[in-house]
């Protein structure tokens, strides 16, 4: 059978709507073969390295599969946890709290459930079982704030590959940016302040974002113009004069060039520039990750201290805060706009009439 059915058709079952939430995905282990599998789904993904399919066949298997995993393993050792991978916890609290603040509201048939682009869970997985259990709208969050072809876009190919599987497919509503959204940019500039009131001000406050190779951008991906009107608009809130703030790329890979200017590259040069104090915020990562808890909290570090940094302090993401939470909660009800999930009465309505034709 070519087709996924759904059970058959009555006319009293229940209208669901599902939120889906998505995010990178992560190992499922930090160890050598689960990161094989991992990196060889992430890195085959043509939206993440736009190169001929067959040169980048050959690098990949030839020489990156070879070599990341185990360097990647040792880095995901080093911010493990009881509960696995911080993507993956962070992602499961978020979801725990979205259910909550859509609750009140929505009741029972509106579904909230987490996917992951790569490893699990899939969201073909996580698709299916919404689907099947009455699931007729769906509306599909990926946190990433700032639109990328390569994260954005490849969310979307992953959901349309599960849907042209299936015989019924949903009404599809799909959020593909929110970098200045108000609650978001909100949320950002008050976990700026609280790091303030208990840590008092550095001399510059850093926006870290996810690097992309240069060419994405001159080929019109927008998420290089995304990011820096995300840092304007907290900026603007804090008060901050431009003077006051930067905006670097960072998690380079590979040897073309990505978006400038390079954090790593920054944050070494910034003590012979007199400045020697920085907080690092990452607006761009929804919950803390490898490129944030070790990347930016542990590496970038030491490049600004042994350059001649005094001090460094990294404001760490917006994970499950509740003023996180709210803003997304907000934006997803925004989103669900028109939609209405059917009463029962109304479903038992729809079957009378359905039944004296
Ligand atoms: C090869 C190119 C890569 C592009 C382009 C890219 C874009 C991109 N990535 C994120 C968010 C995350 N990336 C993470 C890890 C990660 N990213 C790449 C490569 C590219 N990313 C690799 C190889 C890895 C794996 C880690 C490693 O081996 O170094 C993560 C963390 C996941 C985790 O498990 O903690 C996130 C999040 C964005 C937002 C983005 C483009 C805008
Ligand atoms: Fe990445
Ligand atoms: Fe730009």
């Amino acid at each position: 059978m070519r087709y996924r059915n759904s059970d058959s058709f009555r006319h009293e079952q229940a209208d669901k709507i599902g939120v889906l939430v998505t995010n990178l995905g992560t190992p499922d282990a930090p160890t050598k073969p689960a990161l094989k599998r991992y990196l060889r789904e992430f890195l085959s993904d043509p939206r993440v390295v736009e190169a001929p399919r067959w040169l980048w066949w050959l690098v990949l298997n030839m020489v990156i599969l070879n070599f990341r995993p185990a360097r990647s393993a040792h880095a995901y050792k080093t911010v493990w946890t009881e509960r696995g991978s911080p993507l993956l916890f962070h992602t499961e609290d978020q979801v725990k709290g979205l259910r909550q603040a859509l609750a009140a509201q929505w009741g029972d048939d509106l579904v909230v459930d987490f996917a992951m682009r790569y490893g699990n869970p899939s969201i073909d997985s996580v698709v299916n079982r919404m689907l099947d259990q009455g699931v007729r709208k769906i509306l599909v969050l990926p946190l990433y704030p700032q639109y990328c072809a390569s994260t954005t876009a490849s969310t979307f190919d992953a959901l349309s590959r599960c849907l042209q599987q299936r015989r019924w497919m949903p009404e599809v509503r799909f959020v593909t940016q929110y970098h200045d959204d108000k609650g978001y940019i909100q949320a950002l500039a008050d976990s700026v302040q609280a790091h303030w009131q208990a840590h008092g001000r550095a001399e510059r406050l850093l926006f870290s974002y996810h690097g992309i190779p240069q060419r994405y951008l001159d080929n019109g991906d927008p998420y290089h113009c995304q990011c820096l009107k995300t840092s304007r608009l907290v900026a603007e809130s804090l008060g901050l004069d431009k003077g006051q703030y930067l905006t670097t790329f960072q998690s380079r890979f590979g040897r073309e060039e990505w978006l400038k200017p390079y954090t790593d590259e920054t944050l070494k040069a910034l003590p012979a520039e007199g400045v020697k104090s920085v907080q690092v915020i990452c607006p761009g990562f929804s919950a803390d990750c490898l490129e944030t808890i070790e990347e930016i909290g542990v590496e970038n570090r030491d490049y600004f201290l042994e350059a001649g940094g005094e001090s460094y302090q990294y404001i760490s993401a917006l994970n499950a805060e509740p003023g996180h939470i709210q803003a997304l909660a907000t934006l997803i009800s925004k989103n669900l706009e028109g939609w209405q999930v059917s009463d029962a009465d109304e479903r038992k309505q729809r079957a009378d009439a359905h039944s004296k034709q």
